[in-house]
């Protein structure tokens, strides 16, 4: 569509210093129109003296109307129904007026200007939002490019009306992003993804005020002739306070500084941008939130609001530093002076865009595809006529710049949105796949720990297995020592007879118990009937014995059987740390069933182990009862010796004797 730039002038008050310095404004404010007023000297004599503290907002009648001695309040809101000849015309014109009023009483010319919006001081930030602001977001939230600049003279009020002063005074820059989430929550139709930049021309250098780090920053044009800032940080943004949160963090690195006329004056032009991508959802939105609509267009636009830094007199400045400052911020201010009066006359000429860094960055929002609007800022202070006068000049050019602002639409895939949304589907995949390796993971990880739990019990049992086999051994090593001891005394009988009184004690014990009925064969059958039985025994000690050497083996096998398993678990265990989700998942289930067989065998070896503790056990007392019994025999042998010596000596005696 063709438009024109959107034109408001917006008075402050007069500030303190004004007030003090009894300083009278020469403007007059009618409805979109504003006019300058003589001064007080050309005001005729026999006119009445200037009102003090008038606050009447009449314009001037044939006569010229007296200059206010404090700013006046406009009724601006509501067009006039004076019906007094006025110096300009006061109808809404549809064109600024340039054109000198001549009074019809003195020399006095006066200059009328007239713009889509005027405010007078009494105005506020919202008034302002509402009428010029409100209209030109909405637009950008529909695809169209837009740009809100403040321009005025220093301390005029440009970073009041774009920032406000606080959360009661909002500005532009606030009201606006909070429409722009507005319209987002009333969108239910639209998806938007919105990121932000925010930098800062000083001193004709581009610095990135949300990355202070990147300065000094470079002016491209890509392919399509569009003009961007190289590295400029853009971060996307989820909510107001997000939004605001990044701002003052950028203001924090904001030149300012003082000047003669404004204790906190912006040293630099500033520049925030918001890039609005927008898609219809439609019906079609799929059930997982992913939408459906990758074939549909991406909208896409632009949003710079923009702080400049206030023009000002040479002398302005207060030291060499603000001098320098004063005179880059006048020498941008004067490029985009040129390039706004060379729109302006719409002739083919060259416009000097890339004469300073700010009129380069705004070529795009300047000459065509974007909407504009400009609230310029004025002071009605006589002591700054001049400097208003030029701000209404300007305004009044800007006012001629026609744009042609379109939607803006994207349809492959070079909107952030779908490269977001195609990321998006493309990670949920992903993550659907990470998910099914972590459950696998998962399944594997407690099968480990299952496998490395049941190892571990196997160890001890193991353990427990080894120190049995070595205590059977002692035990058995002991008991066939002693029994063997047993088996000689049985073999006396056979071998030699009891006839040799220096044979050994066992062997006397036989001699002389064939006459007390102590026979080996009767030791034999004692001890047969104290023998160990285990429960396949035959009553035999020898028996016993082998019985025994037969277990230890067959735990000994066991044991070895044990060994060899933890081997191939150790193995499995090793297998399963680099165990593959895809293959390993079959094989560590047949593991785990083949761990609870080997758990189960290796309950049983432990049950059979504990029998045969308790089997030697009962052997061991045995064999204490046997010893004790057999010490019993021996002493009664060596008596019976006792007694066979005596009665050999009375058989000899007797031999003697008969
Ligand atoms: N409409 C207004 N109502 C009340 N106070 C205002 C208004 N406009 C400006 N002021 C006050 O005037 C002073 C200068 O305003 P501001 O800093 O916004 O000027 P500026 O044009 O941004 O100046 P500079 O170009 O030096 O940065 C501030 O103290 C501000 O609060």
């Amino acid at each position: 569509m063709n438009e024109n730039v959107i034109v408001a002038v917006r008075a402050r008050p007069f500030n303190p210093d004004e007030i003090k310095g009894s300083e009278h404004s020469l403007w007059s404010l009618n409805y979109q129109t504003i006019a300058s007023l003589p001064p007080p000297t050309l005001i005729e004599k026999n006119m009445t003296t200037p009102i003090k503290g008038s606050t009447t907002t009449t314009s001037t009648t044939t006569s010229i109307k007296t200059p206010m001695k404090t700013p006046m309040k406009s009724s601006i809101s509501t067009p006039m129904k004076s019906t007094t000849a006025t110096a300009t015309p006061m109808k809404t014109p549809s064109r600024p007026s340039l054109a000198p009023v001549v009074s019809s009483t003195s020399k006095f010319v006066s200059n009328a200007y007239s713009f889509d919006h005027l405010f007078a001081p009494d105005s506020d930030n919202m008034d302002i939002y509402e009428k010029v602001a409100k209209k030109v977001i909405k637009s950008s939230m529909e695809g169209i490019n837009a740009s809100i600049l403040a321009y005025g003279q220093t301390a005029s009020g440009k970073t009041y009306t774009m920032k406000g002063t606080g959360k009661k005074n909002p500005g532009i820059i606030p009201l606006s992003i909070q429409d722009v989430f507005t319209y987002i929550q009333q969108a239910s139709d639209k998806e938007f993804l919105l990121r932000v930049s925010y930098l800062e021309i000083y001193n004709e250098v581009i610095n990135d005020l949300l990355a202070p780090e990147n300065i000094n920053l470079k002016i491209h044009e890509d392919p399509n002739g569009q003009i961007y800032v190289g590295n400029l940080k853009e971060e996307i943004v989820l909510s107001l306070d997000h939004v605001m949160s990044l701002i003052s963090a950028g203001e924090a690195h904001r030149h300012v500084g003082t000047t003669n006329y404004n204790d906190q004056s912006s040293r630099s032009h500033t520049i925030f941008r918001m890039i609005i991508e927008s898609k219809d959802i439609g019906g079609d939105a799929t059930t997982d939130g992913a939408s459906s609509t990758s074939g549909k267009p991406v909208r896409y636009s632009c949003l710079n609001l923009i702080d400049l830094a206030g023009s000002e007199k040479a002398s302005d400045g207060l030291n060499a530093i603000r001098n320098k400052e004063g005179a880059y911020i006048n020498k941008s201010l004067l490029t985009l002076g040129t390039v706004i009066s060379k729109l302006s006359e719409k002739a083919n000429g060259h416009v000097p865009f890339r004469d300073s860094k700010l009129t380069r960055i705004l070529q795009n929002s300047l000459s065509g595809n974007s909407r504009v609007a400009i609230i310029c800022t004025i002071t009605l202070a006589s002591n700054n006529f001049e400097e208003t006068h030029n701000t209404l000049k300007f305004a009044s050019r800007a006012k001629q710049i026609t744009n042609n602002a379109k939607i803006n639409e994207i349809v492959d895939d070079k909107a952030l949105l779908k490269q977001y949304r195609h990321e998006i589907a493309e990670l949920k995949s992903k993550l659907n796949d990470a998910l099914n390796v972590e459950k696998s993971l998962q399944t594997v990880q407690s099968e480990k720990e299952k496998v490395v739990l049941n190892n571990e019990e196997l160890s001890n049992k193991l353990l427990e297995a080894e120190k049995t086999r070595t205590m059977l051994e002692s035990k058995i090593q002991h008991l066939t020592k002693l029994i063997l001891v047993s088996s000689s005394i049985g073999n006396m009988k056979t071998k030699s007879g009891f006839s040799s009184p220096s044979q050994s004690s066992a062997n006397q014990v036989a001699t002389s118990s064939s006459s007390l009925n102590l026979t080996p064969s009767s030791i034999n059958s004692q001890l047969s009937s104290i023998s160990i039985s285990s429960p396949n025994d035959n009553g035999s000690s020898s028996n016993n014995i082998s019985t025994m050497e037969k277990e230890l083996m067959q735990l000994q096998s066991k044991i070895t059987k044990m060994e060899f398993e933890m081997e191939e678990k150790n193995r499995k265990i090793e297998f399963l740390n680099n165990f593959n989700p895809d293959t390993g998942l079959e094989k560590i289930k047949e593991l785990e069933s083949e761990l609870v067989q080997r758990d189960m065998d290796l309950s049983l070896y432990q049950r059979e182990s504990n029998r045969l503790q308790s089997v030697l056990t009962q052997k061991e007392d045995k064999i204490n009862q046997l010893e004790s019994k057999l010490r019993d025999i021996l002493s009664k042998c060596k008596e019976l010796e006792q007694e066979n010596q005596s009665l050999k000596s009375k058989v000899d005696d007797y031999e003697v004797m008969y």
